[in-house]
């Protein structure tokens, strides 16, 4: 076992951790039937964590880890609606999945009124569960929604594989995806606090083993050597939390900054939400040239890129692309997240595109929706944009129009729709208030451009001592133009 593969170990268990020493040697464990090679590599695996996991000095490494979930079989537990909305969140689970890199072999959805408490999905479907997995020979179990750690150490004890949730799944896509230091920040953060909760629970069952095996352990004797680390660990997690946290504040300022220059210099802004894989990259493409990554994975995107534009008649506006939504996005990740959201709450516009090929837009637009009110900016205004016309049917598409009128329908791909789009956000951009009538010195040809760029122009002639204009231009520019304002007698 070479060192590298030592420390990959240890990555996976960041976000499974598994209950260290016990398993090896338990008695029950050792009883259960031995699915052949894949189980014994299991345990080979569980003995490397084991050593590995006092790795955990150097948390930073957490930022690196990767699932790499390999065959995959995917588990949901079906509450409530049709049978359709329980298979396209099956598949959605399935697209997650693949983009994290793994096969997906079988899928099981079982109905029930509520997750079971203890196995998530009920101990009778544990067995079923166990023998797609021996059957399909996968090595993971990815289950939907976000299971607490009793249930995922549970299921992992009666299926004898890894058993992640959908937490960990996209936790694990946005560690792969994320590029910027500030992003890398920010999903290393989540992870932290993804990892310190399922360590609580670790270190619980630890105690009451290390109590129960070394049973003179009572009291301070009971606080075996497992617990201690676990507590260290801990610290040292919280550590790195706070280091984050002010790393990502010092960000956050420079970014602030950023924006209230554009502010002073009232340039609208435009932002891009909408839900993963929508072809939000692919627009702002479309509208900018601005060659963004565009990808047929989830979360291709998760640094927000500003772009300008300009409307046809010259305003300069920007343009941000920005992470994707999806359903149920883990609590800890908006959070995370919400600074790089938080262009979105000072956007002039949100462009909310939707995937019009997708069996729900509608489920998709109401996710979106929540996440937007999640980070504060759901009072923006928003233009529906409905996207991929080309791919999607014609039926649905038309339900879909009559169910959000206001909709534009455009495809990223043909460029089909994208000029309504473009004179739908010059209309809806704010148009500057002041009015100005001014002549500006051939000299000052700087303050021109900014009227140009900046303001709306109503009338423009070139004159003998410099440019003539009529203009609506906001309050600071007017303010920079005021000392060339002419009087009626001089027009
Ligand atoms: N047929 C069709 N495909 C499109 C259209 N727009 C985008 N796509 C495809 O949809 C996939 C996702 O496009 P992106 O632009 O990366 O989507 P996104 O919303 O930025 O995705 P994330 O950044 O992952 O959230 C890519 O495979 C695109 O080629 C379109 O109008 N028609
Ligand atoms: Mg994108």
């Amino acid at each position: 076992m070479t060192e590298h593969f030592a420390s990959d170990r240890w990555d996976d268990e960041a976000v499974l951790p598994e209950r260290p020493t016990d398993r090896i040697d338990d008695p029950v464990w050792d009883e259960e039937p031995a699915p052949g090679d894949l189980d014994l590599e299991e345990r080979n695996s569980l003995r490397r964590v084991v050593g590995l996991s006092t790795e955990l000095a150097d948390v930073t490494e957490v930022e690196y880890r990767q699932l790499r979930l390999e065959r995959v079989v995917l588990v949901s537990v079906w509450t409530s609606g049709t049978q359709q909305d329980a298979d396209n969140t099956m598949f959605e689970l399935k697209a997650l999945a693949e983009t994290a890199g793994s096969q997906v072999l079988d899928g099981l959805i079982q109905r029930r009124q509520h997750p079971d408490p203890a196995t998530y999905i009920g101990s009778g479907k544990v067995q079923e569960l166990r023998e797609v997995v021996v059957s399909t020979g996968a090595d993971t179990v990815i289950c939907d929604g976000e299971l607490t750690p009793a249930q995922l150490r549970t299921l992992e004890d009666r299926v004898g594989v890894k058993v992640v949730d959908r937490t960990a799944l996209i936790l694990d896509i946005f560690a792969q995806h994320a590029k910027s230091v500030e992003g890398k920040a920010q999903v290393e953060l989540a992870q932290l606090n993804y990892l310190k909760q399922r360590l609580r629970g670790w270190g619980d069952s630890l105690s009451r083993q290390v109590g129960g095996r070394a049973s003179s352990g009572a009291g301070i004797g009971g606080r075996g050597p497992g617990e201690t680390k676990i507590e260290t660990d801990r610290r040292r997690i919280s550590h790195r939390i706070s280091q984050l946290r002010h790393k990502l504040r010092d960000m956050e300022g420079t970014r602030a900054i950023k924006r209230a220059d554009r502010q002073r210099h009232a340039v609208p802004s435009v932002a891009i939400v909408g839900y993963t894989n929508a072809g939000k990259s692919s627009l702002l493409n479309r509208l900018t040239h601005a060659g963004v990554l565009v990808e047929d994975a989830l979360f291709a995107t998760l640094d927000p890129t500003t772009r300008r534009a300009t409307t046809d008649d010259g305003r300069v506006f920007t343009l941000t692309d920005t992470v994707g939504f999806v359903r149920h996005l883990p609590t800890d990740l908006v959070e995370a997240f919400r600074s790089t959201l938080e262009e979105t709450t000072q956007a002039d516009l949100l462009l909310h595109v939707v995937d019009g090929s997708d069996p729900d837009p509608l489920g998709q637009i109401a996710a979106v929706r929540e996440v937007l009110h999640d980070v504060g900016a759901q009072d923006r205004p928003e233009q529906l944009v409905i996207n991929k016309i080309d791919q999607a049917d014609r039926d649905a598409l038309a339900v879909l129009q009559l169910q959000v009128p206001d909709a534009i329908l455009v495809s990223a791909r043909t460029g089909e729709g994208v000029d309504d789009l473009r004179r739908v956000i010059e209309e809806r951009l704010p148009v500057p208030q002041v009015e100005v009538r001014v002549l500006i010195p051939w000299a000052r040809g700087d303050l021109v451009d900014r009227i140009h760029r900046e303001g709306e122009i109503v009338a423009l002639e070139h004159h003998d001592e410099g440019t003539r204009i009529d203009a609506r231009v906001h309050p600071d520019l007017a303010a920079q133009v005021a000392a060339f304002t002419v009087t009626d007698d001089e027009r």
